[in-house]
């Protein structure tokens, strides 16, 4: 069968060779049909263009046409073998086809015998299950990041963790191992269904889908080495699961699954996603808003939920500040114990007491973020839960306490493992600054991004700021891609994959980047506009330097912007005084003050274009409507429909030109540092020819030496303002989360 459209194509597999006696199954819809994602073939470049969103196939379906009143109809029927063994046709929950074979992970393949005393003796003591040993292993994660020593032990005890480390210190796994953990080493009955183990929230879509990749790998890994070529992990950026029968282990001549991981994610079809779902999943990773989306017509879902066995709230505080409030607090309604939360109701209850054998007593909560502010940890650790539930007005909880002292934690106290380092920088991340004006960002940054090529993430607190800055930077020549919420789903995840995979890139992003993102080497963050907290300040840092690896951020300030600035230093325990200044070339900047300013001319010139045939447009639609004739001279100007008449756009047209020839022709142009000949390179006060012997010539600016950014630093000046002052702004400032 093959059935495609221009934004679905989808695929089916031949029944020939398919083994064994086969009875048919049912006669459903052709979405109901067992679908399972396959991996677009890289050979072909359908890598999502061209009109191809998706790509899935279907096994064992038979096509029947049936002659009828109505004309020919078309039916599907879902064949299965006799003996039940392939596990290929996969029941929806709401019980479309007839049966369902499933096996867990750890019945897949035997446990294969792993000497981790020798291979990983670091990680030997937490006693891993050996799958999850062996892939540690092949992706040579040989010893357990710090957060991941303490939460660990702590997580496999059974105990719930309140997880607080630095940015990029492998919190995923901290939770995420445990979780694998208990799936391998729990079998599921042979012949039940998958039942949902887990469930993760990830404050936005890309945090979500990084996630799901990162669980996915090890289910690849597995896969690999019990003899199937790996399906490729791009699978997860798709939001798609990767447990479908064709990425499974074949023993005993059965297709069975490994683990699954679905991701629920808005921006994507929620149709899709449902199908992922009814295939049944051991981890579900979504965000708040979709999740509860399908929550409010999906009994079935819900149930699962109430029955999980961990809950993982990872970046919780970025979820509050995301808006999600509500829906967070509905879904985490369905994980508290009935007869608790009945219970919360009447006040002066021992909540803690209350626990009984009718209740879920078995799940476990991990909540992770690299900041949680102290008051809340301790809160925790008090256990004041309740108190903090029924005080009410008397002293008012932030959002984020108020929503995550509603966990209902099953251990009587959650283990608090905070190893976050003083004001939230990590140790191998340069912090600097940079003071202009807000007009000279432009070009300061320009220059910043030529001076240090590399993999640069810029971010701006507002959209505008994005489309604005964006068609500059492209007409300068930089590879530049934009991510904000108002772009597509698959545009978002596009322009992240490119600006991964591009060298010397930059992504210009609001805050929906700011957190949880796992690019391996972002080498610089700049905040082209201030962060709007401390916390922010701190996860935009924290996409550069993960890992160990060295970092470096940019501050840019301008003078309305330093009151700011202070504040957030001070808020982290830091003085304007202790953060270096980037020293700037100002020789170069004139040229690139022309450059920029041509670029910006163009860019108005496109855009006047533009408003103009938008304005146009509406104008005569809206005459249209109205009934109303138009001008004759309005009419004759405009050649069809809206657009500007032909003399405007050659006018237009030729300005556009002759101004990107004379960019293009700057652009060509060498950049000299102070002392630099123009025609002999080897005049001038300052000769480069050492340099250029040594490749040590710097690639757009001749005359100066190929240098990271950390290496350009001058220590910051001190101009403290008087401690009242200080105070005043401090209060004035109410910017700051906790
Ligand atoms: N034990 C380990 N050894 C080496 N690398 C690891 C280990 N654990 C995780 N990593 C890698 O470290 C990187 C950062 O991990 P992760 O994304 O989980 O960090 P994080 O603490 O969640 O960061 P953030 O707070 O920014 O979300 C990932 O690329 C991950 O693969």
């Amino acid at each position: 069968m093959h059935t495609s459209t221009s934004k679905q194509k989808r695929k089916a597999r031949s029944q020939a060779g398919s083994s064994g006696k086969r009875i048919k199954a049912s006669c459903i819809s052709l979405d109901s049909l067992p679908w399972k994602t396959v991996t677009r073939p890289v050979e072909t470049s359908l890598d999502g263009d061209d009109g191809i969103l998706e790509l899935e196939e279907v096994d064992n379906v038979e096509i029947v046409y049936e002659n009828t009143d109505r004309g020919r109809v078309v039916k599907f029927n879902v064949l299965k073998d006799s003996d039940s063994g392939d596990g290929t046709a996969h029941e929806p929950r709401h019980g479309h086809t007839s049966a369902v074979v499933g096996t867990e992970a750890s019945q897949v393949a035997p446990p294969p015998s792993f000497d981790s005393a020798n291979l990983l003796p670091e990680w030997h003591p937490f006693q891993l299950h050996p799958h999850i040993l062996q892939v540690l292993h092949s992706c040579k994660f040989l010893s357990p990041t710090p957060i991941q020593s303490q939460a660990i032990p702590s997580a496999l005890s059974g105990r719930d963790v309140i997880g607080v480390a630095e940015t990029g210190s492998g919190k995923t796994l901290a939770y995420g191992l445990p979780i694998l953990h208990h799936i391998f080493s729990h079998p599921r009955p042979p012949s039940s269904r998958k039942e949902l183990q887990a469930l993760i929230l990830a404050p936005t879509r890309e945090l979500a889908l990084q996630v799901s990749d990162h669980l996915n790998a090890f289910s690849n890994v597995i896969r690999a080495s019990v003899g199937e070529a790996p399906k490729e992990t791009i699978l997860a950026n798709d939001g798609l699961t990767s447990d479908e029968p064709g990425v499974s282990v074949r023993q005993h001549g059965r297709r069975v699954p490994l683990i699954s991981v679905a991701v629920l994610v808005g921006g994507m079809s929620v149709q899709k996603q449902r199908r992922i779902l009814d295939r049944g999943a051991d981890i579900l990773v979504a965000t708040p808003g979709r999740l509860w989306d399908i929550l409010e017509e999906d009994e079935v879902l819900s149930k699962q939920i109430q029955q999980l066995r961990f809950l993982v709230l990872d970046e919780a505080d970025r979820m509050i500040e995301a808006g999600h409030f509500a829906e967070m607090d509905n879904i985490l309604r369905l994980t508290i114990r009935q007869s608790e939360e009945d219970e919360m109701r009447s006040e002066g209850d021992d909540l803690r007491g209350a626990k009984g054998s009718r209740l879920q007593d078995k799940l476990q909560t991990f909540v992770f973020s690299a900041t949680l502010s102290k008051e809340l940890q301790h809160n925790f650790k008090r256990r004041s839960r309740h108190t903090a539930i029924t005080q009410g007005g008397n002293n008012p909880l932030s959002t984020l306490d108020d929503l995550l002292l509603r966990l209902d934690f099953r251990h009587p106290e959650p283990d608090v493992i905070d190893i976050s380092p003083e004001g939230g920088t990590v140790s191998t991340l340069q912090l600097s600054k940079l003071e202009c004006l807000s007009s000279d960002k432009d070009v300061y940054l320009y220059y910043f991004l030529l001076r240090y090529p590399g993999r640069s993430l810029v971010f701006l607190s507002a959209i505008d700021g994005i489309r604005r800055l964006f068609p500059l930077l492209e007409l300068l020549n930089l590879k530049t891609f934009p991510l904000h919420s108002q772009l597509e789903q698959r545009q978002r995840l596009k322009n992240l994959d490119r600006f991964k995979s591009t060298p010397n890139a930059i992504l210009l992003a609001t805050d929906i980047a700011a957190r949880g993102l796992d690019i391996p080497t972002v080498d610089h963050v700049i905040h082209y506009q201030m962060p709007r907290s401390a916390d922010v300040f701190v996860h935009r840092n924290g996409r550069t330097a993960r890992a160990l690896r060295k970092g470096f951020s940019l501050l840019m300030c301008s003078p309305e912007e330093r009151r700011v600035a202070r504040a957030l230093l001070a808020k982290l325990g830091r003085s304007e005084a202790d953060i270096p200044d980037i020293s700037i070339e100002m020789t170069l900047l004139d040229s690139l003050k022309t450059r920029v300013h041509l670029a910006r001319q163009i860019d108005l010139q496109q855009h006047k274009v533009k408003k103009q045939s938008h304005e146009r447009h509406w104008l005569k639609e809206t005459a249209e409507a109205m009934d109303i004739e138009l001008d004759s001279d309005f009419m004759s100007a405009s050649e069809d429909d809206g657009k500007p008449s032909k003399y405007q756009k050659k006018r237009f047209d030729a300005k556009i030109v002759s101004l990107k020839t004379e960019l293009k022709e700057l652009l060509a142009k060498p950049l000299l540092a102070r002392g630099i000949s123009a025609r002999y390179i080897t005049s001038g006060s300052k000769t480069i020819v050492d340099d250029l012997i040594q490749g040590n010539v710097h690639e757009t600016m001749l005359g100066l030496k190929r240098t990271g950014a950390g290496d350009d630093l001058v220590a910051g000046r001190k101009r403290q303002p008087s401690k009242a002052k200080k105070e005043e702004e401090l209060m004035e400032w109410t910017g700051f989360g906790s």
